[in-house]
Protein backbone atom coordinates (compact mmCIF):
# COMPACT_ATOMS: atom_id res chain seq x y z
CA UNK A 1 0.00 0.00 0.00
CA UNK A 2 1.50 3.41 -0.93
CA UNK A 3 2.12 5.75 2.00
CA UNK A 4 -0.54 8.34 2.81
CA UNK A 5 2.08 11.08 3.13
CA UNK A 6 5.55 11.01 1.64
CA UNK A 7 7.99 13.86 2.26
CA UNK A 8 11.39 13.63 0.61
CA UNK A 9 14.34 15.94 1.20
CA UNK A 10 12.23 18.95 2.18
CA UNK A 11 14.07 22.27 2.53
CA UNK A 12 12.59 25.60 3.55
CA UNK A 13 14.29 28.79 4.66
CA UNK A 14 12.92 32.18 5.67
CA UNK A 15 15.49 34.79 4.52
CA UNK A 16 18.67 33.58 6.20
CA UNK A 17 16.86 31.30 8.67
CA UNK A 18 16.88 27.60 7.76
CA UNK A 19 13.58 26.28 9.17
CA UNK A 20 13.52 22.83 7.54
CA UNK A 21 16.79 21.22 6.60
CA UNK A 22 16.35 18.05 4.51
CA UNK A 23 13.35 16.45 6.21
CA UNK A 24 12.14 13.10 4.89
CA UNK A 25 9.30 11.11 6.42
CA UNK A 26 6.55 8.67 5.54
CA UNK A 27 3.10 8.42 7.13
CA UNK A 28 1.27 5.11 6.71
CA UNK A 29 -2.43 4.49 6.21
CA UNK A 30 -4.43 4.44 9.44
CA UNK A 31 -1.69 5.47 11.85
CA UNK A 32 -1.42 8.36 14.28
CA UNK A 33 1.93 9.86 13.39
CA UNK A 34 3.45 12.38 15.77
CA UNK A 35 5.83 15.18 14.92
CA UNK A 36 7.61 16.05 18.10
CA UNK A 37 10.23 18.69 18.75
CA UNK A 38 11.16 21.80 20.74
CA UNK A 39 9.89 25.29 19.85
CA UNK A 40 11.24 26.49 16.54
CA UNK A 41 12.31 23.00 15.41
CA UNK A 42 10.49 23.35 12.07
CA UNK A 43 7.39 21.24 12.81
CA UNK A 44 4.79 23.78 11.71
CA UNK A 45 6.73 24.75 8.59
CA UNK A 46 6.94 21.06 7.63
CA UNK A 47 3.21 20.43 8.00
CA UNK A 48 2.32 23.72 6.27
CA UNK A 49 4.31 22.52 3.26
CA UNK A 50 2.41 19.20 3.42
CA UNK A 51 -0.89 21.13 3.53
CA UNK A 52 0.10 23.23 0.51
CA UNK A 53 0.09 26.43 2.58
CA UNK A 54 3.81 27.04 2.07
CA UNK A 55 6.01 26.59 -0.97
CA UNK A 56 9.11 24.48 -0.24
CA UNK A 57 12.48 25.61 -1.56
CA UNK A 58 13.30 22.02 -2.47
CA UNK A 59 11.99 18.53 -1.95
CA UNK A 60 9.06 16.40 -2.94
CA UNK A 61 5.73 15.94 -1.15
CA UNK A 62 2.85 13.60 -1.93
CA UNK A 63 -0.34 13.38 0.09
CA UNK A 64 -2.68 10.55 -0.99
CA UNK A 65 -0.65 10.56 -4.21
CA UNK A 66 -1.40 14.26 -4.80
CA UNK A 67 0.97 17.22 -5.03
CA UNK A 68 -0.13 19.75 -2.36
CA UNK A 69 0.64 22.75 -4.61
CA UNK A 70 -0.64 21.54 -7.97
CA UNK A 71 -3.59 19.46 -6.73
CA UNK A 72 -4.69 21.86 -4.01
CA UNK A 73 -8.44 21.78 -4.76
CA UNK A 74 -8.57 17.99 -4.86
CA UNK A 75 -6.51 17.68 -1.68
CA UNK A 76 -8.66 20.16 0.28
CA UNK A 77 -11.58 17.73 -0.01
CA UNK A 78 -9.60 14.87 1.53
CA UNK A 79 -7.37 16.60 4.03
CA UNK A 80 -8.56 18.02 7.37
CA UNK A 81 -6.45 20.85 8.75
CA UNK A 82 -6.76 22.41 12.19
CA UNK A 83 -6.51 26.15 11.71
CA UNK A 84 -5.45 28.47 14.48
CA UNK A 85 -8.13 30.09 16.63
CA UNK A 86 -9.48 33.49 15.59
CA UNK A 87 -10.26 32.76 11.96
CA UNK A 88 -14.08 32.77 12.21
CA UNK A 89 -16.50 35.74 12.18
CA UNK A 90 -17.27 36.73 15.75
CA UNK A 91 -21.06 36.59 15.39
CA UNK A 92 -21.18 33.14 13.81
CA UNK A 93 -22.73 30.53 16.10
CA UNK A 94 -20.95 27.22 16.66
CA UNK A 95 -23.65 25.17 14.90
CA UNK A 96 -23.73 27.63 11.98
CA UNK A 97 -19.98 27.32 11.55
CA UNK A 98 -20.19 23.54 11.49
CA UNK A 99 -23.13 23.51 9.08
CA UNK A 100 -21.32 25.95 6.78
CA UNK A 101 -18.15 23.84 6.76
CA UNK A 102 -20.21 20.63 6.29
CA UNK A 103 -21.64 22.09 3.09
CA UNK A 104 -18.13 22.20 1.53
CA UNK A 105 -17.79 18.42 1.60
CA UNK A 106 -19.57 15.62 -0.26
CA UNK A 107 -19.71 13.28 2.76
CA UNK A 108 -19.40 15.35 5.94
CA UNK A 109 -19.13 13.81 9.40
CA UNK A 110 -22.01 14.11 11.88
CA UNK A 111 -21.31 17.52 13.42
CA UNK A 112 -23.53 16.88 16.46
CA UNK A 113 -21.50 13.78 17.33
CA UNK A 114 -18.28 15.81 16.96
CA UNK A 115 -19.60 18.52 19.27
CA UNK A 116 -20.65 15.87 21.76
CA UNK A 117 -17.26 14.16 21.69
CA UNK A 118 -15.52 17.49 22.23
CA UNK A 119 -17.79 18.51 25.13
CA UNK A 120 -19.30 21.42 23.17
CA UNK A 121 -22.87 20.08 22.79
CA UNK A 122 -24.33 22.87 24.96
CA UNK A 123 -22.47 25.54 22.96
CA UNK A 124 -24.19 24.92 19.61
CA UNK A 125 -26.04 28.26 19.78
CA UNK A 126 -23.13 30.26 21.23
CA UNK A 127 -21.50 32.94 19.11
CA UNK A 128 -17.83 32.43 18.28
CA UNK A 129 -16.79 35.61 20.14
CA UNK A 130 -18.34 34.27 23.36
CA UNK A 131 -16.35 31.04 23.41
CA UNK A 132 -13.42 30.61 25.80
CA UNK A 133 -9.94 29.93 24.39
CA UNK A 134 -10.29 26.21 25.08
CA UNK A 135 -13.74 26.09 23.44
CA UNK A 136 -12.41 27.85 20.32
CA UNK A 137 -9.61 25.31 20.26
CA UNK A 138 -12.10 22.42 20.41
CA UNK A 139 -14.19 24.00 17.67
CA UNK A 140 -11.09 24.18 15.47
CA UNK A 141 -10.65 20.42 15.97
CA UNK A 142 -14.30 19.82 15.02
CA UNK A 143 -13.84 21.91 11.86
CA UNK A 144 -10.71 19.94 10.93
CA UNK A 145 -12.70 16.70 11.16
CA UNK A 146 -16.05 17.87 9.76
CA UNK A 147 -15.29 16.81 6.19
CA UNK A 148 -14.72 13.20 7.26
CA UNK A 149 -11.14 13.52 5.91
CA UNK A 150 -8.91 10.59 4.87
CA UNK A 151 -6.05 12.45 6.56
CA UNK A 152 -6.16 15.03 9.35
CA UNK A 153 -3.25 17.25 10.35
CA UNK A 154 -3.63 18.62 13.85
CA UNK A 155 -1.07 21.19 15.00
CA UNK A 156 -0.89 21.65 18.79
CA UNK A 157 -4.11 19.66 19.19
CA UNK A 158 -4.69 20.23 22.88
CA UNK A 159 -2.68 23.38 23.67
CA UNK A 160 -4.71 25.52 26.05
CA UNK A 161 -7.09 22.75 27.09
CA UNK A 162 -7.56 21.71 30.70
CA UNK A 163 -6.59 18.11 31.63
CA UNK A 164 -10.13 16.72 31.33
CA UNK A 165 -10.79 18.37 27.95
CA UNK A 166 -7.39 17.10 26.82
CA UNK A 167 -8.27 13.52 27.75
CA UNK A 168 -11.68 13.79 26.08
CA UNK A 169 -9.98 15.09 22.93
CA UNK A 170 -7.56 12.16 22.94
CA UNK A 171 -10.51 9.74 23.15
CA UNK A 172 -12.19 11.53 20.26
CA UNK A 173 -9.02 11.35 18.13
CA UNK A 174 -8.66 7.62 18.84
CA UNK A 175 -12.27 7.17 17.75
CA UNK A 176 -11.67 9.11 14.52
CA UNK A 177 -8.62 6.98 13.76
CA UNK A 178 -10.50 3.74 14.48
CA UNK A 179 -12.96 4.78 11.76
CA UNK A 180 -10.08 4.94 9.27
CA UNK A 181 -8.68 8.48 9.27
CA UNK A 182 -4.89 8.78 9.22
CA UNK A 183 -3.74 11.44 11.68
CA UNK A 184 -0.65 13.61 11.85
CA UNK A 185 -0.21 15.24 15.22
CA UNK A 186 2.23 18.09 15.84
CA UNK A 187 2.94 18.30 19.53
CA UNK A 188 5.39 19.04 22.25
CA UNK A 189 3.32 17.30 24.93
CA UNK A 190 5.11 14.12 25.82
CA UNK A 191 2.10 12.54 27.48
CA UNK A 192 0.04 13.18 24.36
CA UNK A 193 2.71 11.69 22.10
CA UNK A 194 3.09 8.64 24.31
CA UNK A 195 -0.62 8.06 24.69
CA UNK A 196 -1.77 8.63 21.09
CA UNK A 197 1.01 8.11 18.58
CA UNK A 198 1.88 4.85 16.86
CA UNK A 199 5.10 6.36 15.55
CA UNK A 200 6.92 9.62 16.12
CA UNK A 201 9.36 11.72 14.16
CA UNK A 202 11.60 13.58 16.54
CA UNK A 203 12.56 16.88 14.86
CA UNK A 204 15.26 19.17 16.11
CA UNK A 205 16.81 22.22 14.41
CA UNK A 206 15.03 21.47 11.12
CA UNK A 207 16.19 17.86 10.93
CA UNK A 208 14.64 14.48 11.69
CA UNK A 209 16.62 13.00 14.56
CA UNK A 210 14.73 9.70 14.65
CA UNK A 211 11.50 8.02 13.64
CA UNK A 212 10.21 5.21 15.84
CA UNK A 213 7.43 4.12 18.19
CA UNK A 214 7.34 6.00 21.52
CA UNK A 215 8.74 2.89 23.26
CA UNK A 216 11.35 2.46 20.51
CA UNK A 217 12.56 6.06 20.90
CA UNK A 218 12.97 5.56 24.63
CA UNK A 219 14.80 2.31 24.02
CA UNK A 220 17.05 3.85 21.36
CA UNK A 221 18.00 6.68 23.71
CA UNK A 222 19.25 3.80 25.88
CA UNK A 223 17.78 5.00 29.13
CA UNK A 224 15.70 2.04 30.23
CA UNK A 225 15.75 2.50 34.00
CA UNK A 226 16.79 4.97 36.62
CA UNK A 227 17.59 3.48 40.01
CA UNK A 228 18.02 5.52 43.20
CA UNK A 229 19.23 4.17 46.53
CA UNK A 230 21.13 5.05 49.69
CA UNK A 231 24.06 2.67 50.12
CA UNK A 232 24.49 1.20 53.61
CA UNK A 233 28.19 2.06 53.31
CA UNK A 234 30.29 4.05 50.80
CA UNK A 235 30.27 2.66 47.30
CA UNK A 236 32.85 3.37 44.61
CA UNK A 237 31.15 4.56 41.37
CA UNK A 238 33.49 2.36 39.36
CA UNK A 239 31.87 -0.73 40.85
CA UNK A 240 28.66 0.33 39.09
CA UNK A 241 30.01 2.02 35.95
CA UNK A 242 31.91 -1.17 35.11
CA UNK A 243 28.60 -3.01 34.67
CA UNK A 244 27.63 -3.34 30.98
CA UNK A 245 23.95 -2.69 31.79
CA UNK A 246 24.76 0.67 33.45
CA UNK A 247 25.15 3.82 31.32
CA UNK A 248 25.81 6.40 34.06
CA UNK A 249 26.10 7.06 37.78
CA UNK A 250 25.45 10.38 39.53
CA UNK A 251 24.93 11.48 43.13
CA UNK A 252 22.09 13.40 44.77
CA UNK A 253 23.29 14.05 48.32
CA UNK A 254 23.46 10.65 50.00
CA UNK A 255 21.64 8.99 47.13
CA UNK A 256 23.29 7.14 44.27
CA UNK A 257 21.43 7.50 40.94
CA UNK A 258 22.12 4.87 38.32
CA UNK A 259 20.91 4.99 34.71
CA UNK A 260 20.90 1.81 32.73
CA UNK A 261 18.98 -0.58 30.51
CA UNK A 262 16.09 -2.79 31.60
CA UNK A 263 18.51 -5.23 33.24
CA UNK A 264 20.30 -2.57 35.29
CA UNK A 265 18.34 -3.20 38.50
CA UNK A 266 19.27 -6.84 38.47
CA UNK A 267 22.94 -6.10 37.75
CA UNK A 268 23.21 -3.35 40.40
CA UNK A 269 21.57 -5.30 43.22
CA UNK A 270 23.71 -8.36 42.42
CA UNK A 271 27.00 -6.43 42.52
CA UNK A 272 25.99 -4.59 45.72
CA UNK A 273 25.06 -7.87 47.46
CA UNK A 274 28.38 -9.38 46.41
CA UNK A 275 30.09 -6.43 48.14
CA UNK A 276 27.90 -6.64 51.28
CA UNK A 277 26.28 -3.27 50.55
CA UNK A 278 22.57 -2.89 51.20
CA UNK A 279 20.59 -0.58 48.87
CA UNK A 280 18.33 1.31 51.26
CA UNK A 281 15.34 3.40 50.09
CA UNK A 282 15.64 1.70 46.71
CA UNK A 283 13.48 3.23 43.98
CA UNK A 284 13.24 2.32 40.31
CA UNK A 285 11.77 4.66 37.67
CA UNK A 286 11.09 3.65 34.11
CA UNK A 287 12.54 6.22 31.68
CA UNK A 288 9.90 8.30 29.93
CA UNK A 289 9.70 9.62 26.40
CA UNK A 290 10.64 12.99 27.87
CA UNK A 291 13.92 11.52 29.17
CA UNK A 292 14.57 10.16 25.68
CA UNK A 293 13.81 13.54 24.13
CA UNK A 294 16.28 15.31 26.39
CA UNK A 295 18.89 12.65 25.77
CA UNK A 296 18.49 12.78 21.98
CA UNK A 297 18.20 16.55 21.47
CA UNK A 298 20.01 17.94 24.51
CA UNK A 299 17.02 20.13 25.42
CA UNK A 300 13.55 19.96 26.91
CA UNK A 301 10.52 19.60 24.61
CA UNK A 302 9.13 23.04 25.51
CA UNK A 303 12.50 24.76 25.50
CA UNK A 304 13.64 27.22 22.83
CA UNK A 305 15.75 26.28 19.87
CA UNK A 306 19.07 28.05 20.57
CA UNK A 307 19.91 28.68 16.88
N1 LIG B 1 7.15 33.37 8.52
C1 LIG B 1 8.35 33.23 9.06
N2 LIG B 1 9.33 34.12 8.80
C2 LIG B 1 10.57 33.98 9.35
N3 LIG B 1 10.93 32.96 10.17
C3 LIG B 1 9.99 32.06 10.46
C4 LIG B 1 8.66 32.13 9.93
N4 LIG B 1 7.96 31.07 10.40
C5 LIG B 1 8.80 30.37 11.19
N5 LIG B 1 10.03 30.95 11.22
C6 LIG B 1 11.23 30.45 11.93
O1 LIG B 1 11.53 29.16 11.43
C7 LIG B 1 11.87 28.26 12.48
C8 LIG B 1 10.93 27.08 12.46
O2 LIG B 1 9.63 27.51 12.84
P1 LIG B 1 8.37 26.55 12.97
O3 LIG B 1 7.20 27.40 13.34
O4 LIG B 1 8.26 25.71 11.75
O5 LIG B 1 8.82 25.63 14.21
P2 LIG B 1 7.94 24.75 15.20
O6 LIG B 1 8.75 23.53 15.44
O7 LIG B 1 6.58 24.56 14.68
O8 LIG B 1 7.92 25.64 16.51
P3 LIG B 1 6.75 25.88 17.60
O9 LIG B 1 6.65 24.62 18.39
O10 LIG B 1 7.32 27.02 18.39
O11 LIG B 1 5.52 26.23 16.84
C9 LIG B 1 11.82 29.07 13.76
O12 LIG B 1 13.13 29.48 14.08
C10 LIG B 1 10.94 30.25 13.42
O13 LIG B 1 11.33 31.38 14.17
Amino acid sequence: MPPVIEVRNLHKRYDDKIAVDDVSLTVREGEIFGILGPNGAGKTTTVECVEGLRVPDRGEIRVLGLDPLHDRAELTRRLGVQLQAGHLPERLQVAEALQLYSSFYPRPADWRALLDGLGLADKAKTRYAKLSGGQKQRLSIALALIGGPRVAILDELTTGLDPQARRDTWDLIEGVRSRGTTIVLVTHFMEEAERLCDRLALIDAGRVVMVDTPAGLTERARIGQRIRFRPSRPVDDRLLTSLPDVSGVTRQGELVVVNGNDNALNAVTTVLARNQIVAEQLRVEQASLEDAFVRLTGRRPDGPDPR
